[in-house]
């Protein structure tokens, strides 16, 4: 256990052959609903892992994600993430058992402190998927089998989404009689082209394939099987890692924020950002590096 990740309360324990990490044993504390471990140098996996019940989003789930993400922030040893899910589907949603209570039989003196409870509730569980977002490393999300519900919330809010070709996806929420409030009508509109496509799906709760899903820009890439997916994202997270880490993240959040503004204001934010991030060493060793026709892996970034 690395002193930094010890210090954080992140259980990493070290390189593991792709093969051996994905379904292999169970939470780590002090999480009870996630696995996190350090598969490749600089690459944090953290996988859903209630597998027994498909993944679904107990109450612990909601606080360990803020929680997870709020260290991998932090973690200079971390460049960037893969969210993957333990046993045969990626998640299915809220558990309808454990969640019921809080959203059901909401508490207060009268309405109105009843209301502002649970608009208090609904906002700590949009932070739930908020902190992918907000989380300065990019965030790679591999889906295999059953992406459902609050699964899609999540999913829009992760930089890459990949999938297998048995994947599946369902914005939920109308069948259980919710309008999606934690991220999906928000993000998913942002994520793929056609509007119309998101209405419908987010109207008729529909599944949507793995192929609709590639064609419609959800996912970028699908992979044959868990396997084959789990080596891709590997690589790709291992790509992303070998970048300077200034040019990275700084990629991030000028991504993000030229997402949510205007052209004119996407422009004014990157000429501040960049007239301090151009200054760094990283711009010297990377260019450096090119000239000599060396690979990005080469160059010894310091940490961030
Ligand atoms: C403020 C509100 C914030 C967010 C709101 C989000 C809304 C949503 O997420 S809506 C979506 C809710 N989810 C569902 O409706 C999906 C329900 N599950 C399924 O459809 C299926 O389980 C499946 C995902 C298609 C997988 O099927 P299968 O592989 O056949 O597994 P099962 O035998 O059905 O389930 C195994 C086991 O898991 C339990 N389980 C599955 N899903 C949930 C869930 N969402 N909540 C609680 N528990 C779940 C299921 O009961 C089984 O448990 P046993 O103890 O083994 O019986």
């Amino acid at each position: 256990r690395c002193k930094t990740c010890k210090d954080r309360g992140l259980w990493l324990p070290g390189l593991r052959a792709v093969r051996e990490m994905s379904t292999q044993g169970g939470p780590t504390p002090p999480f009870s609903t996630l696995s996190v471990t350090r598969p490749a140098s600089m690459v944090t996996q953290v996988e859903l892992h209630r597998p027994e019940k498909r993944n679904a989003m107990n109450k612990a789930f909601w606080s360990e994600m803020v929680d997870c993400f709020s260290q991998i922030a932090e973690d200079p040893e971390c460049r960037v993430v893969v969210v993957t899910g333990a046993g045969k589907v990626f998640t299915s949603g809220i558990d309808l058992m454990d969640m019921a209570g809080n959203i059901l039989q909401p508490t207060g003196d009268d309405a109105a402190r009843t209301s502002w409870n649970l608009r208090r509730l609904v906002k700590k569980y949009q932070e739930t998927f908020s902190v992918l977002e907000k989380c300065p490393k990019p965030v790679v999300v591999a889906v295999h089998g059953a992406c459902v519900g609050a699964g899609v919330d999540l999913i829009t809010a992760c930089d890459i989404r990949l999938c297998t070709q048995d994947a599946w996806f369902q914005v939920k929420e109308v069948d259980i009689g919710l309008a999606a409030d934690v991220g999906t009508l928000q993000r998913l509109p942002k994520v793929i082209g056609s509007r119309s496509l998101v209405n419908e799906l987010a109207l008729t709760s529909r599944k949507m394939y793995s192929d609709e899903a590639k064609s419609s820009g959800l996912v970028s890439r699908v992979f044959p099987d868990k396997e084959t997916m789990m080596s891709g994202a590997m690589e790709l997270a291992e790509e992303i890692a070998s970048r300077s880490p200034v040019a990275v993240q700084g990629t991030k959040i000028n991504l993000i924020y030229s997402r949510d503004h205007s052209v004119a204001e996407g422009l004014e934010y990157m000429a501040t950002w960049n007239m301090s991030m151009l200054q760094t060493q990283d711009v010297i060793k990377s260019a450096q590096a090119s000239m000599e026709k060396k690979s990005p892996k080469e160059v010894p970034f310091s940490k961030l």
